[in-house]
């Protein structure tokens, strides 16, 4: 039977620093079939499907985002928050559940000849996801898929990416925020 991913993601009520339930992938990536298989199941959605490279978000999408890069033989794009990346970027403001923030690519890396599936852990408000697929696609390149371990779904972020023509895919949903 295969492994009961749901189960390995620890949820921390009240999390002290951001006043949320705090859906922790941690133990999820701490046990070695649970992060192997994560990885898998989300290559396996995408497999044959020409991606050329996978953007992951800083920091959590960064493990996940790897991993299926490698899994696909794709190039991997760091999407990172303000200031970190060393070349010249191109940058997005958004919302977050708990905050604001901005993210970076580094300019010149992908453009229309590339096909990008973003990765990151999970979506809640959907608004760094969008941000994400709003920044590659000033780039020309298309941007038309977006895998999330852990969805929301009460809180609509997938639905608003939906919208914005993405198809989404999660391996699991949590009610309750
Ligand atoms: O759908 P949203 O409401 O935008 O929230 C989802 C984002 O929030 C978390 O990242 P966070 O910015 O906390 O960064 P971290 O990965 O460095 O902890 C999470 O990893 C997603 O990237
Ligand atoms: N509820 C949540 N748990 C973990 N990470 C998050 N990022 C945004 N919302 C979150």
């Amino acid at each position: 039977m295969s492994l009961d991913l749901k189960s390995l993601v620890r949820t921390i009520p009240d999390y002290p620093k951001k006043g949320i339930l705090f859906r922790d992938i941690t133990t999820l990536i701490e046990h070695p079939e649970g992060f192997r298989e994560s990885v898998e199941r989300i290559a396996a959605t995408y497999r044959g499907r020409d991606i050329t490279h996978v953007a992951g978000i800083e920091a959590r999408g960064f493990i996940f985002g790897a991993g299926v890069a490698i899994a696909l033989g794709a190039g991997f794009v760091p999407i990172r928050k303000k200031g970190k990346l060393p070349g010249e970027t191109i940058g997005q403001n958004y919302a977050l559940e708990y905050g604001v923030d901005t993210i970076e690519i580094h300019a010149g890396v992908v453009g229309p000849e590339h096909k990008v599936l973003l990765v990151d852990d999970l979506i809640a408000t959907g608004g760094t996801a969008i941000a994400a697929v709003g920044l590659l696609r000033r780039t020309g390149t298309v941007c038309d898929d977006a895998a999330f371990v852990i969805d929301l779904p009460e809180i609509g972020g997938a639905d608003k990416l939906r919208a914005e023509g993405v198809t989404v895919s999660s391996l699991m949903a949590f009610q309750g925020h």
